[in-house]
């Protein structure tokens, strides 16, 4: 289902689920996905919430403008999609880039955010000449040859071995990624560093972390719950970068707990 709003000068696609007036949590997406990736966490989520779900610049159904982006610009579409819709404040849950987006929103827009959840993400992923590389593979070859390497970032080998069906529609996720949209939301992490202003969050924050996550590991996760003051961190056993699909049942009741906490 495809439902777009013009918001911060681009087409963004979004989904609203859940009781219409409930509190609002509001999803968002990790580099190469969509907002499908949250599939896992709806029947959880869309019970008591109102849930909003959007796919990030260049990511599924929202446009995906040539050059690079940046994470204030990752950050404004948040803020300009919250607007657009009417909503006050959102409970926000980022994985990974949507971590990312998250930190920036808490900092720079503290009254939109009523609780910050950030999953498998950090304050900034050095060293920049890694993403060159992988801008520089994308354009010359396309999404599909960044797929293997991906796999084996954002799922543990059991996981990938298991024949789990949600691995063909992870790949779909991978291979539907527009490379101008890749290359763009690259450079924005390619760029990024808010390692500096972590103790501006002033948000109630959970941190979330697969034990093996490759990508974004335990140490960043310490790095985002040290530097927030209050926050709490959680590390899920058995689970790389994409945790809430890898290990839903641990990665939902870290959430449930969260939310329910009154933040
Ligand atoms: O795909 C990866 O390897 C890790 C990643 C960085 C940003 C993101 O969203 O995923």
């Amino acid at each position: 289902m495809k439902t777009t709003i013009t918001a911060n000068g681009i087409a963004i696609n979004y989904r609203l689920d859940g009781p219409v007036g409930a509190p609002v949590v509001m999803l968002s997406n990790s580099l190469m996905s969509n907002y499908t990736m949250w599939d896992d966490q709806m029947p959880l989520l869309a019970a008591t919430y109102r849930v909003l779900r959007y796919d990030q610049r260049g990511h599924g159904g929202t446009e995906a403008p040539v050059g690079s982006y940046s994470i204030e610009q990752l950050t404004t579409d948040a803020v300009a999609l919250i607007e657009a819709l009417g909503i006050t404040a959102v409970h926000f849950v980022g994985l990974s880039m949507g971590g990312f987006t998250g930190q920036l929103l808490a900092m720079d827009y503290p009254d939109k955010v009523r609780s910050l959840c950030l999953c498998d993400t950090a304050c900034a992923m050095p060293p920049s000449s890694l993403w060159q590389e992988r801008i520089d593979i994308a354009r010359r070859d396309g999404v599909a040859a960044l797929m293997p390497a991906t796999l084996e970032r954002w799922f543990t080998k059991k996981f990938r071995e298991s024949g789990d069906p949600r691995l063909d529609k992870v790949r779909e996720m991978i291979l539907g990624t527009e490379v101008d949209g890749y290359i763009g939301c690259a450079a924005a992490i390619r760029d990024m560093d808010l390692c500096g202003r972590l103790a501006e969050i002033a948000s109630p924050t959970r941190v979330i972390v697969g034990a093996d996550d490759p990508a974004c590991p335990p140490a960043y996760a310490q790095t985002l719950h040290q530097g927030i003051a209050g926050s709490s961190l959680v590390v899920l056993p058995d689970a790389a970068h994409l945790p809430n699909i890898e290990q839903t049942q641990l990665f939902n009741e870290a959430l449930r707990e969260f939310l329910a906490g009154g933040a």
